[in-house]
């Protein structure tokens, strides 16, 4: 079976709406930055500061490619994977799904705030709104999309299965 992958800016859920996903579906997940600090031993920002973002992004493809080629997980991915030609054909490999979850900059802001664990993220709207429309083409290539602002994760999740079963019929 295919594997389910979440992408979408930080802050939009993937990573919570995806372990939720999973254990509803029976699937196994992968969060692709909890794998990479696993395999590290680093955290997300130590990385960044100790090894710059390039060598984040190299590591970051590795394991993408190494899950995407997996099956029957739920995979969520880091903000900036759908940004890399590599990563979009290796979410694809095998026809996986992809879920794009989608929220405003206010709710990014609300949700992300007082925590220091995304190097990018900086507590600036206007970069933040910046950043966000850059990538917005990249996640508008998902199979699936949803806005997240006015919805829990437990919505979300069912708003994926309903989807999922439609289409399978
Ligand atoms: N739909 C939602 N409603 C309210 N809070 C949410 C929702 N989705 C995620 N959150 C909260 O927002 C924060 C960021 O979520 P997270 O899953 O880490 O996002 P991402 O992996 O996309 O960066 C977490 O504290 C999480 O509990
Ligand atoms: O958008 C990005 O470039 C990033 C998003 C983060 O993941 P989340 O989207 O889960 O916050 C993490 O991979 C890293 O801080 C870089
Ligand atoms: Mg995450």
């Amino acid at each position: 079976m295919k594997n389910i992958v979440l992408i979408g800016f930080m802050g939009t859920g993937k990573s919570s709406v995806g372990r939720l996903l999973a254990e509803k579906l029976g699937y196994s997940f992968v969060d692709t930055d909890t794998l990479i600090e696993e395999r590290t031993e680093l955290s997300i920002p130590q990385i960044f500061a100790e090894s710059g973002e390039d060598y984040f992004r190299q590591y970051e493809k590795k394991i993408v490619k190494e899950v995407c080629s997996r099956a029957n997980i739920v995979i969520s991915t880091g903000g900036g994977v759908p940004m890399f030609e590599e990563n979009r054909l290796s979410m694809k490999t095998g026809g996986n799904i992809l879920i794009c979850l989608r929220a405003g900059i206010p709710t990014i802001m609300r949700r992300t705030k007082g925590r220091n664990n995304r190097p990018l993220l900086k507590n600036d709207e206007s970069k933040m709104q910046s950043l966000l429309e850059k990538r917005m083409p990249f996640y508008d290539q998902a199979d699936f999309m949803i806005d997240t602002d006015d919805l829990t994760p437990l919505q979300i999740v069912n708003e994926i299965i309903v989807y999922l079963r439609r289409k399978k019929n």
